[in-house]
């Protein structure tokens, strides 16, 4: 579908690009010519991803960023770095986020704010300290947010992420607008469910109720890595560059069919979130 040398000359920062859906993407463009960019907090996942991909495309640069994003000052070091010591980037991927199931009565001000401050400020906090930069110099730019399909359903129990993840899409429209005349475009897709051990562990903790989801997709199956990196390659491609302000859903029409996820979790006894919520942070521990 694409030419093997599309991304060639291209530099492309992903947050949240070791793991998940962010690493699907982060291959693809890696496959297509693009210089890389990985950042995470953890910085032995971030490095090992890095190291994977260059084994793989060793024509490629690819570098890791141990980098938080909730942490204005540290985003600001790390964008300065990068354009310091590798001239910048040509395109942001804005994929790193944050989330739990949880009854919104049952959570604490810290569990809101580790979802808010990851996804809404972190993501602003990367995109401006990239955009100014690109505004600065004349650059022209390319924005994609990893969004999810409950900014237009809304979504129970994940609260402070469909918050969250709402106002990463109004940033989409309304920075499409105001820095179009600079060259920077802003775009965003709301993936459905496609099975990563990130939000697994998180959504899913114990039945993945995979069979359901299946049999009410319109198209019969959940999503798959592929599926997201070739729209986010076509997004970010530069000839595409009058494509800007959009939010597409690649979710085998799931939500016009279905609407909000997780209406099953209203079942759910006080003992089933205790278990949930033990299973939730032993994994997330883990992974820690
Ligand atoms: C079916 C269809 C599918 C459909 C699914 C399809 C749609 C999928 C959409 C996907 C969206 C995603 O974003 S999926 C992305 C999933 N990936 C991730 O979340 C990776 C990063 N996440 C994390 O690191 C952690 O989960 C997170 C808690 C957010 C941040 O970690 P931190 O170390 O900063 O925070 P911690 O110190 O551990 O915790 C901070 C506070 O949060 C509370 N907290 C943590 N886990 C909690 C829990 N389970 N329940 C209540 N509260 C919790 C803690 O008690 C703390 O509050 P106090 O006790 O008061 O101090
Ligand atoms: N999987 C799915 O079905 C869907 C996913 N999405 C979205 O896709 C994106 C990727 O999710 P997915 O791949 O499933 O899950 P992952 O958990 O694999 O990805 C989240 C990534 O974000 C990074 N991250 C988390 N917090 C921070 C932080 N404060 N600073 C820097 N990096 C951080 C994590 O690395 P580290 O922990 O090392 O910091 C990790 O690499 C998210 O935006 C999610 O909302 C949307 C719809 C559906």
């Amino acid at each position: 579908m694409f030419s093997p040398q599309l991304f060639k000359n291209q530099s492309v920062l992903i947050t949240g690009g070791g793991t998940g859906l962010g690493f699907g993407m982060a291959d693809r463009l890696a496959s297509l010519g693009a210089t890389l960019h990985l950042c995470g907090r953890r910085q032995e996942v971030i490095e090992q991803a890095a190291h994977s991909l260059k084994e793989k495309y060793p024509d490629t640069d690819i570098f890791a960023h141990s980098l938080d994003i909730r942490d204005a000052d540290m985003v600001e070091a790390l964008v300065q770095k990068i354009w310091d010591e590798h001239g910048g980037v040509d395109a942001l991927i804005n994929n790193a986020a944050g989330n739990f199931i949880c009854p919104t009565e049952d959570l604490t001000i810290n569990g809101f704010k580790a979802i808010t401050e990851t996804v809404l400020n972190g993501t602003f906090y990367v995109t401006q300290a990239v955009g100014k930069r690109w505004i600065e110099s004349k650059r022209p730019g390319s924005v994609l947010s990893i969004v999810v399909t409950w900014v237009w359903t809304g979504s129970p129990f994940v609260v402070p992420s469909a918050m969250s993840k709402s106002a990463v899409d109004t940033m989409t429209k309304s920075l499409a607008i105001e820095w179009g005349r600079h060259g920077i475009r802003f775009n965003a897709i709301a993936p459905g469910v496609i099975p990563t051990e990130g939000a697994s562990a998180r959504l899913r903790p114990v039945d993945d109720n995979t069979e359901n989801l299946v049999k009410q997709n319109p198209m019969q199956r959940l999503g798959q890595m592929n599926d997201l990196a070739q729209l986010a390659a076509f997004l970010l491609c530069p000839q595409n560059s009058w494509i800007n302000g959009q939010t597409i859903a690649l979710d085998g029409g799931d939500w016009l069919a279905n609407g909000a996820y997780f209406k099953q979790y209203f079942e759910w006894s006080k003992e089933d979130w205790e278990k949930a919520r033990e299973v939730i942070k032993a994994k997330t521990k883990g992974a820690k």
